[in-house]
């Protein structure tokens, strides 16, 4: 029997993890992120901004391609870009028909630049992080049909230089764990690899044949991604979490990758019929047996709490409702004929007390294997994040080759707007320092936030993918102009400006 239990009702039942060791492990366990409500300016953490765009397809031509010019900033290494209709738009106002960004890009791929050259200038610089224990995080953010799963996934496996970035990052990345395993005679490292996509407000674990994950805030503040709760035949509560995969070697990876993503979710979009409508997370963990094993303890000993903790709370609240009476007149007095048994409440506190010291041993030795094996060598819980946004609807009338939609794919459309409005207001937020980030806006903008805040010193980055096509100039603006703002963001924290540094002088 499958129940949902809502994760606050482990908090209601009495079940709470010691604090210091919860805090000590979800700074490295997967799926949950920082506590806090309000980002401040110290705590800022940029990431770049990279452009690319994809060539122009068969029936686009007769529409036209947008004119575009990038500039180099003079001692700098960001760029501009302009970008200028050739053909004049009766729909669009004057105004409306070119736009020029600020000095905000890292770099702008062309047409012609393979998926293999966007990994070596904008991942492959991160993996020496990766193999320090960073993590580094890298999102997809553009229209539908702009390349955003061509990148980050790709569609050509056989072909080494198409292999989206999360592939050439698993390829490259277990070339250099073999390396490693080479050298060690202790510990045998590998990916570990979690595969989930976001529909409405749940999380789809494609590595569980689609089982239904929730995102929800806990009461600690921090964001968890949960698989169901099961209520097992003993009567034991197992909170699943989101599947691990652990993988060997690249082969195993890239298997088990296509596999979790033939369960995702496509249709069709007003721009193409095979498109995402979900949003994709897939995440590469550096792990090693003893770590899994050790968190899969970690998550018996909570399972087995949960009942306990339940059992604790619903006799306290047993005992106290005994002992009180309901009048006629409706008020609540005490029952003269019940006394509180507190001895059977003390009893199952302090069975409770059991069961919470079980899970905090489990969780102190799964610190101690984390720390054992990160003096083997540090590349332990070192991650990298791919985020395949679901395409942002264009929805422009004067798109002549939009495809029609079923009122559902319609419907799906929409979502996937509102979860991208919901995200462009967190970057607009970022990018005017404002105290409050809208992070619980959307369930999106939630699980984003611990890639949001990632480590300043890692080598994370949007890839912001455009067509070059005249009828999709609107979209193509609109993403320039979000990556404009996060570059910008960037560029103010980057250049915050130093003693005798004038504000605001590297920005244009
Ligand atoms: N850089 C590129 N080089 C060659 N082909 C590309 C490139 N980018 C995209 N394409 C092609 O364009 C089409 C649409 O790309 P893709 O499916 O990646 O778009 P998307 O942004 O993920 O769309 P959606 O959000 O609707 O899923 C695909 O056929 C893809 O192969």
């Amino acid at each position: 029997m499958i129940q949902n239990i809502d994760i606050h009702m482990r908090m209601r039942s009495g079940f709470l993890l010691n604090h210091s060791t919860f805090t000590k492990y979800l700074s490295k366990s997967p799926l949950t992120t920082p506590p806090s409500q309000v980002l401040l300016m110290s705590e800022f953490k940029p990431f770049k901004v990279w452009t690319r765009w994809r060539p122009l397809e068969g029936i686009e031509a007769r529409t036209g391609e947008i004119y575009c010019q990038s500039h180099d900033g003079e001692g700098q290494t960001l760029s501009r870009i302009s970008i200028t209709l050739q053909h004049q738009a009766k729909s669009l106002l004057q105004r409306e028909q070119s736009w020029t960004s600020g000095f905000s890009f890292n770099g702008i791929f062309q047409p012609n630049d393979s998926n293999h050259d966007v990994f070596e200038r904008v991942v492959s610089p991160a993996i020496p992080d990766v193999l320090r224990g960073k993590s580094c995080n890298f999102f997809a953010y553009g229209h539908s049909g702009s390349g955003k799963t061509h990148t980050i996934i790709g569609y050509e496996f056989e072909h080494k230089n198409e292999l989206g970035l999360c592939l050439a990052s698993a390829h490259h990345l277990a070339r250099k764990l073999s390396v490693i395993n080479a050298q060690s005679t202790v510990s045998k490292f590998g990916i570990g690899l979690r595969v989930y996509e976001l529909r409405k407000n749940k999380a789809i674990d494609l590595l569980n044949d689609g089982h239904e994950c929730f995102v929800r805030e806990g009461p600690d503040g921090r964001i968890h991604v949960r698989g169901e709760t099961e209520l097992l035949e003993n009567g034991k509560v197992r909170v699943r979490p989101i599947t691990t995969r652990p993988c060997w070697d690249f082969v195993q990876l890239q298997d088990e990758l296509q596999q979790g993503l033939m369960g995702r979710e496509t249709a069709t979009s007003s721009m193409h019929d095979q498109s995402s409508r979900t949003h994709a997370i897939m995440e590469l963990e550096v792990i090693t047996k003893d770590l899994l094993e050790a968190r899969i303890q970690v998550n018996e000993r909570q399972s087995e709490l949960v009942p306990v903790g339940k059992m604790a709370t619903d006799i306290y609240i047993e005992e106290q409702t005994r002992a009180i009476l309901l009048t006629a007149d409706g008020k609540y007095v005490s029952n003269p004929d019940y006394k509180i048994d507190q001895e059977r409440i003390d009893a199952a506190e302090r069975k409770k007390a059991e069961f919470e010291s079980a899970v905090q041993k489990a969780e102190e030795y799964e610190a101690e294997v984390f720390t054992a094996t990160a003096r083997v060598h540090p590349c332990i819980g070192g991650k990298l994040v791919f985020v395949d946004l679901a395409g942002a609807e264009f929805l422009s009338t004067s798109n002549t080759n939009a495809i029609k939609q079923t009122p559902l794919e319609k419907q799906q459309g929409k979502q996937i707007n509102t979860d991208l409005l919901a995200l462009k207001e967190v970057i607009r937020a970022r990018s005017l320092n404002q105290s409050r980030i809208p992070y619980r806006s959307s369930p999106l903008t939630m699980v984003l936030r611990e890639h949001f805040e990632a480590t300043p010193d890692t080598r994370s980055a949007m890839i912001l993918t455009v067509s070059p096509s005249e009828d999709q100039f609107g979209a193509t603006m609109n993403t320039l102009k979000y990556g404009d703002l996060v570059g910008l963001a960037n560029a103010r924290s980057s250049f915050a400006p130093s003693a005798g540094q004038k504000k605001g002088q590297c920005i244009p």
